[in-house]
């Protein structure tokens, strides 16, 4: 197993209610396993998951467990609760490598009677006044999107109806708008919010309210906007989100969840409890986003995803064989993730 920093400057920092990220940094995982060498990547988002700190010493000690056991060991000494990037990064890995050796794409490996050439995705766009709102929602038009996701709770809720109601008035009615509060709201603010988004035909909001509050989650919906939990994932069973009959949609990251695997399972269990998962990156580099992108080419008919967050960083570890037209990604066919392990560099 090896283990090789990297950091990442954004083109531009993305604003929201709860932090703006501007700089991505991790570590690349190879694992040889099966005659393939794997590779996987571990991009921590304090606050989402692990430190960096805590991340290092995760794959640290991951590395010397591999160093005289076998992947099982490695994959049970790393906790989701506790290092959940870390384990991504091995997981992904040991993924990619049994993918390969199976020679199938990572998401017929998760269910090999798929066949999956493209996921429908949102395009991302962060707090800012209304004109440069609108505008980024334009360019992601023409550039294909058909569905929309903008950050708000950063502003007051007046600013924010502004905001969107900007956004209808310039684009066509059939772009889908998504809102991502990041748990900025209170009780009074959030019904409000919702009152005023509805007519707007917002789709759903993703965490109008602070992460432990599942009853007032749940008290929001059937108010003719969904209710999407995304940090009430974080450090959370899914099985306790789920039975509290709080959420519409539920938001899976692989790296906040512990690997891919984790997600894939998590979003056929939110599936059968009739809850749509929707899959997203936490701005990762292009290992991870394809990572993320096979979980959700795994799920039949799943929502658009956030996972066209690639042109978000101003460099990358690799060139991104993925494109978006007409509002979805192409998958690549090709065997494990679709990334050959040589052409992903670190600058360490
Ligand atoms: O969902 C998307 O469109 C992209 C991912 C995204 O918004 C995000 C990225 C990093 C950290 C948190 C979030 C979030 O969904 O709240
Ligand atoms: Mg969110």
């Amino acid at each position: 197993m090896n283990v090789d920093p990297f950091s990442l400057p954004l083109s531009g920092p993305l604003v929201t209610a709860r932090e703006t990220i501007s700089q991505r940094s991790g570590f690349v995982v190879r694992y040889d396993h099966r005659g393939e060498t794997g590779v996987g990547e571990a991009t921590p988002l304090p606050g989402w998951t692990e430190s960096l700190d805590d991340c290092q010493r995760g794959l640290d000690d991951a590395t010397t467990v591999a160093a005289d056991g076998g992947h099982t060991d490695v994959l049970l000494s790393l906790d989701a609760a506790s290092v959940p990037a870390a384990r991504h990064g091995f997981a992904t890995a040991l993924l990619d490598a049994d993918a390969k050796a199976d020679s199938v794409p990572l998401y017929q490996w998760f269910d090999s009677d798929r066949h999956c050439n493209r996921v429908p995705v949102n395009a991302t766009v962060g707090d800012g006044p209304p004109d440069e709102t609108a505008a980024a929602v334009e360019r992601a038009v023409a550039a294909g999107y058909d569905c929309c996701k903008l950050k708000v709770g950063k502003r007051t809720v007046d600013e924010d109806i502004e905001r969107v109601r900007t956004v209808r008035e310039r684009v066509d009615e059939d772009v889908t708008v998504r809102a991502d509060a990041n748990g900025a709201w209170s009780h009074e603010e959030a019904a409000d919010a919702i009152d005023r988004l509805a007519p707007l035909d917002v789709s759903y909001v993703e965490q109008p309210l602070p992460a432990d509050d599942l009853t007032g989650h749940a008290e929001l919906r059937g108010n003719g906007v969904g209710i999407a939990l995304d940090e009430s994932l974080v450090g959370r069973r899914v099985d306790s989100v789920l039975d509290a009959d709080a959420a519409d949609v539920l938001i899976l990251k692989p790296m906040v969840l512990g690997g891919p695997g984790n997600a894939h399972t998590l979003a056929l269990r939110a599936r059968e409890q009739g809850v749509e998962p929707v899959v997203t990156t936490t701005i990762d580099a292009v290992v991870a986003r394809l990572a993320a992108l096979h979980v959700a080419a795994a799920i039949p008919d799943v929502a658009a995803c956030g996972l066209a967050t690639g042109d978000r960083l101003a460099a990358d570890l690799a060139p991104d064989p993925t494109t978006v037209t007409d509002g979805s990604m192409s998958v690549p066919q090709s065997a494990g993730l679709g990334i050959d392990p040589t052409e992903v560099e670190t600058d360490a």
